[in-house]
Parts: structure tokens; C-alpha cells; sequence
């Protein structure tokens, strides 16, 4: 099943009680159209997003620390009791080092939460792929945001992600990401052999979500 993960990041349109509405139209979808809809709202918007759905909610970052004198850090146990599946890590706008990248990896597995690293080109997806998370995202910062797709603009990232990835850990998923906005991207991004998107503003941005949504999984059919 095609997975499509929604970064709430820090938009106005997904934060707060329009955090909880975006994804209430995530999960329609995912009921109508036989997807895997995955959303990731800010931390604080966790609880109360994963209280009313019932697709899966994660994080958009976790800390390798666990409970302690940490402030400010974000950890598995608090994001996992607030009801989240698991966490994106390593986001270009989130960026960790690699030693970090493997404790928030680690965390997140001693808690059975699931694990999408991202990656800003192939020798990164690389060295994700070697820790062995469930997933590893790329996504080149520059065409982030852009409304330009990655699976057509760039669609050497990630048919060089995918091959890597089954050469260095063959149970890791590939997902790609940066301005897929539109059916066609999602389309050129499965042929190029990922098993589904991470997007944002196209659908977040868009004038009516619900509709930007839509067209995204029936035009990649
Ligand atoms: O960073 C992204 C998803 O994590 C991609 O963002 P855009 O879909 O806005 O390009």
C-alpha cells in the first residue's frame, strides 16, 4: 500500500485545532482511498491528534535521551504516552549528527516505535540505511517547499536511494520527498521504486486540503 506521510512541520494551517482537522481529512482519505496516510504534527500537537484518529500520528523529532535531567529535550517515552507510532529523525530542518541520528534510532526501537530517517542525498541515505531504521526519506533540502517534485526534477535520488538501500539493508523502506504536490509526482516517485512520499506545503498550503489530497492519490493511480 502507496504510504504518504504528512509534515505538519510548523505551518499555521496544521498547528493546533487546524492540526487536529488536517488530519481528521487524513484519516478520510486513508479510509477512502486504501492508503497508508502517516501524520507528523508538532509535539505538543500529538495528544490530542492521536486521541481522536486513528492513522498513524509521529513525531517530527525525538532525542536519544531518556528520562533525567534533560530539559527541553523531546524523548520517546513522552511522545509514545502521548500517543504517537513513531518519529521522523534527522530532518533538514531538523538536522542531528550521525551518533545523535542513532540514539533517537535506538530510543525509538527500545520503545517499538517506528523510525523514518531522513536524508538530504545518497551518501546520507547510505549511512541511514546502515543503521536500520523502518524507513529512510530522502529529500534534497533545495527542492523542499519548492513546489518542483524530486521524482522529476531529481529522480536519480531516489532511484540511486533505492538501490543502495536494497544493497546495504533490504528490510529499510525508501521514501522520497520534496515539492510533491501533485498525483503525477507521487506516480513518478513509486515507478522510481519508493514505497511512497513525505510532503508538506503542497497539501498544507493548498487552498482546500481535503480536495489537494485527493487529487494527490487519484492522480497517481
Ligand atoms: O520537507 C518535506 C517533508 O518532510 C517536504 O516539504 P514540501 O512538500 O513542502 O516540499
Amino acid at each position: 500500500m502507496t504510504i504518504i506521510v504528512l509534515n505538519f512541520k510548523t505551518y499555521r494551517e496544521s498547528t493546533g485545532p487546524e492540526a487536529l482537522r488536517l488530519a481528521e481529512i487524513c484519516e478520510d482519505i486513508a479510509r477512502d482511498y486504501s492508503v497508508q496516510m502517516i501524520v507528523a504534527p508538532q509535539t505538543a500537537d500529538i495528544h490530542a491528534i492521536s486521541r481522536e484518529v486513528k492513522i498513524p500520528v509521529y513525531a517530527q523529532h525525538v532525542d536519544g535521551v531518556g528520562y533525567g535531567g534533560f530539559t527541553g529535550h523531546v524523548t520517546a517515552a513522552s511522545i509514545k504516552a502521548a500517543g504517537a507510532r513513531g518519529s521522523l529523525i534527522n530532518h533538514s530542518e531538523r538536522r542531528i549528527k550521525l551518533a545523535d541520528m542513532e540514539a533517537s534510532l535506538s530510543a525509538c526501537r527500545d520503545l517499538g516505535l517506528a523510525s523514518i530517517i531522513c536524508t538530504n542525498n545518497v551518501a546520507t541515505t547510505r549511512a541511514a540505511a546502515a543503521l536500520e531504521p523502518d524507513y529512510v526519506a530522502v529529500e534534497p533540502p533545495e527542492l523542499i517547499g519548492s513546489g518542483i517534485p524530486v521524482s522529476k526534477a531529481n529522480p536519480n535520488v531516489v532511484s540511486d536511494s533505492v538501490s543502495a538501500v536494497k544493497k546495504i539493508a533490504p528490510r529499510v523502506g525508501v521514501l522520497c520527498g520534496a515539492g510533491i504536490t501533485h498525483g503525477e509526482d507521487l506516480r513518478s516517485a513509486l515507478d522510481l521504486g519508493s514505497e511512497g512520499v513525505l510532503l508538506a506545503s503542497g497539501i498544507i498550503k493548498a487552498k482546500d486540503q481535503r480536495q489537494a489530497l485527493e487529487d494527490l492519490v487519484t492522480g497517481a493511480k
